[in-house]
């Protein structure tokens, strides 16, 4: 059976017709209900119980109201003074009036309650969905921006659409009570009062429809339009923005976005309300002919007058029921666009590690990729092609190859990122398939050339690299010794404390070369790591100390097994066989001085290099 998240997705390539476009409104009231149940079932229940009594006091009010204009005139006519059962349905009233007003104050603290719970709840529900999902999930841009949007108003979108359910179902008790009164007088009076709301409902649902629709297909401009705002608006691009005089041109993107937007934005409000006050016109007609009717049947004298009071304060109050209930009904489509949205990204399979191996086949053997293809989802080409490599522990490999060639994707297959579309990777004779997730995290060591720079205290920028020992301060100092960081710093006041980054107070921003020392000090961090991978994190640094690096990289994978990748040739001759990849496919492999002699891409290439040095 389609989930209603699936169902709501082959909704918006074919709408539903008939009755069911118009049931679309609840599709997911119940889930939201859910939600709210599992927050807090006490506030879920103070919520269901005030909703119900200011529901139905109103209709209690205007009976009693009747009561008092009869009991008026009944003790006008009588001449005996005022009698007091008169002044206790006065009070009664009051106190029914009391009882409202509290119902609907309870009804708003319950909702300022349950929306800071439910936002955290939704908040983390998405955030920790997120921890699940592979690379690739990112960099699908649909997904994303379902990611985006979910994440943008978690805070109010489900509460909202629970107090417009429940303001419906108010109002829904009310009209029944209303039309239990009304059907004293007549039962046309009844049919009268919903027959005038229909065309008015009709159309708030089929506007709100098309504003559902609207919205969802317009989802990717917003979303441009929300990363034109944080180009514009952020500290780590307000440099380039500044420098090139970015500003105009992308603010006049942002604004032809808005144009865009709100001359279909404007369309369908003036379309939406023009209906709306048209068959508005209808209700006001039938109110106005009921009120005629109801004042003749009194002046006939077929009912009092405390009754005419009740019926036309009923019927009133009826249609301020049914527009309140249209109004909700035209929020609750764009709150079932948030929700259906949530819940597709909340449901968005995920792939299980299904591995348990803690040791491999064949110990000690080391990494093999055996004839690895890959090809990045949504791709036309292959990024990598019939690859094969054997690392054994205590050697090393350097990637050379151009932009592009290929190099860090194989590196984000070895980290498990993304699994080969052909071919398999093996560690110790098992497939990295087969591997437990966590043992394999664990011999694994990587910094990428695109590290994060986390705007966290230094050493938390360094404990990163191993949450298991995240606060250790004498692994932090271990692991920035062996990045060589520690003289800069050392040098920084608050050293391992000194917060980075511009975000929080007294932060302070490095240079890219101590970055990238912190990044490498990163790796250090897992010292039982078996396997190290520098992926151009050097590229900064000045070369005499990424030689520096890069040699005691090597003193300290001894017995480890060290993949780098580098463009600077000083550094890849050190490592015991260079691998030449071109196009996804190695061309050429080889200690330094057998590539030089076999004078092909590798020997041209660093002879190019040399000579720029000399
Ligand atoms: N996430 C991705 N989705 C689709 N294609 C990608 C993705 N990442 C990289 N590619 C493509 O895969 C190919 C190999 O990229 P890769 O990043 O492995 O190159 P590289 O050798 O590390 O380059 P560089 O020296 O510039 O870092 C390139 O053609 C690139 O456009």
């Amino acid at each position: 059976m389609a989930s209603p998240a699936q169902t709501a997705t082959a909704n918006d390539g074919n709408p539903p017709r008939g009755w069911r476009q118009y049931l679309g409104v609840f599709r997911y009231s119940r889930r939201a209900i859910e939600l709210v149940w599992q927050t807090s079932r006490p506030l879920t229940v103070i919520l269901a119980v005030a909703t119900l009594v200011a529901g139905l006091l109103p209709a209690a009010a205007a009976w009693v109201g009747q009561l008092i204009v009869d009991g008026v005139v009944d003790a006008i006519n009588a001449e005996a003074g005022i009698p007091p059962r008169l002044l206790w349905l006065v009070a009664l009233e009051g106190g029914i009036m009391a009882g409202i007003a509290g119902a609907q104050r309870g009804i708003q603290i319950v909702q300022s309650l349950l929306r800071a719970q439910l936002g955290q709840r939704v908040n983390v529900m998405i955030l920790e969905k997120a921890q699940t999902l592979q690379l690739a999930d990112f960099e699908d841009s649909e997904f994303y921006d379902k990611l985006t949007r979910a994440r943008r108003e978690a805070s109010s979108r489900p509460l909202s659409l629970v107090n417009r359910t429940f303001g419906l179902i108010q109002n829904g008790i009310s009209l029944a009570s209303f039309a239990g009164l009304l059907l004293g007088f007549s039962p046309w009076a009844v049919a009268i009062l919903v027959a005038a709301g229909l065309p008015q409902f009709f159309s708030e649902a089929k506007f709100s429809g098309d504003a559902f629709r609207l919205f969802r297909w317009r989802s990717p401009d917003t979303r441009q339009q929300m990363y034109l705002e944080t180009v514009l608006a952020r500290e780590d691009s307000a440099k380039e923005v500044k420098l090139f005089q970015l500003g105009p041109l992308l603010l006049d993107r942002y604004r032809d976005i808005f144009r865009r937007l709100y001359r279909e934005d404007r369309r369908l409000t003036l379309r939406r309300d023009l209906w709306g006050f048209g068959l508005g016109l209808i209700a006001t007609l039938a109110f106005y002919a009921t009120y005629a009717w109801i004042v003749m049947t009194t002046v006939a004298g077929r009912i009092t007058l405390g009754q005419m009071t009740m019926y036309l304060s009923v019927f009133r109050q009826g249609q301020s029921a049914v527009s309140a209930s249209l109004t909700a009904i035209s929020g609750m489509y764009e709150d079932n666009l948030y929700l259906s949205n949530l819940y597709e990204y909340l449901e968005q399979p995920v792939t299980v590690g299904t591995g348990e191996a803690t040791e491999g086949a064949v110990p000690g053997d080391g990494l093999r990729f055996e004839a690895v293809s890959f090809r990045y989802p949504g791709s036309e080409d292959d990024a990598l092609r019939n690859v094969s490599l054997h690392l054994q522990p205590g050697r090393s490999i350097a990637l050379v190859g151009d932009n592009g060639s290929g190099k860090t994707t194989l590196i984000k297959l070895l980290a498990g990122l993304y699994a080969p579309t052909a071919g398999r990777i093996l560690l110790d004779g098992t497939d990295l398939h087969d591997w437990d997730s966590q043992t394999l995290r664990e011999r694994i060591g990587i910094i990428f050339q695109d590290f994060m720079r986390y705007q966290l205290p230094v050493g938390e920028n360094i404990g990163a690299g191993d949450v298991r020992h995240f606060d250790d301060e004498a692994r932090w100092q271990r692991a920035a010794r062996q990045g060589l960081a520690e003289p800069f710093i050392e040098a920084i006041p608050g050293g391992y404390h000194a917060q980075l980054g511009r975000w929080f107070r007294d932060g302070r921003e490095l240079s890219g070369g101590q970055w990238q020392k912190i990044a490498v000090a990163r790796a250090f961090m897992r010292e039982g790591a078996d396997i190290l991978v520098l992926d151009e994190p050097t590229a900064a640094m000045d070369a005499a100390a990424e030689a520096e690096i890069f040699e005691h990289f090597r003193t300290l994978t001894r017995d480890r097994m060290a993949i780098l990748i580098s463009h600077r040739f000083s550094t890849v001759r050190m490592a015991d066989e260079i691998i030449v990849i071109k196009g996804g496919r190695i061309i050429e492999r080889g200690s330094h001085a057998a590539l030089l002699d076999a004078d092909g891409r590798y020997a041209r290439l660093f002879r190019l290099q040399a000579a720029g040095y000399q």
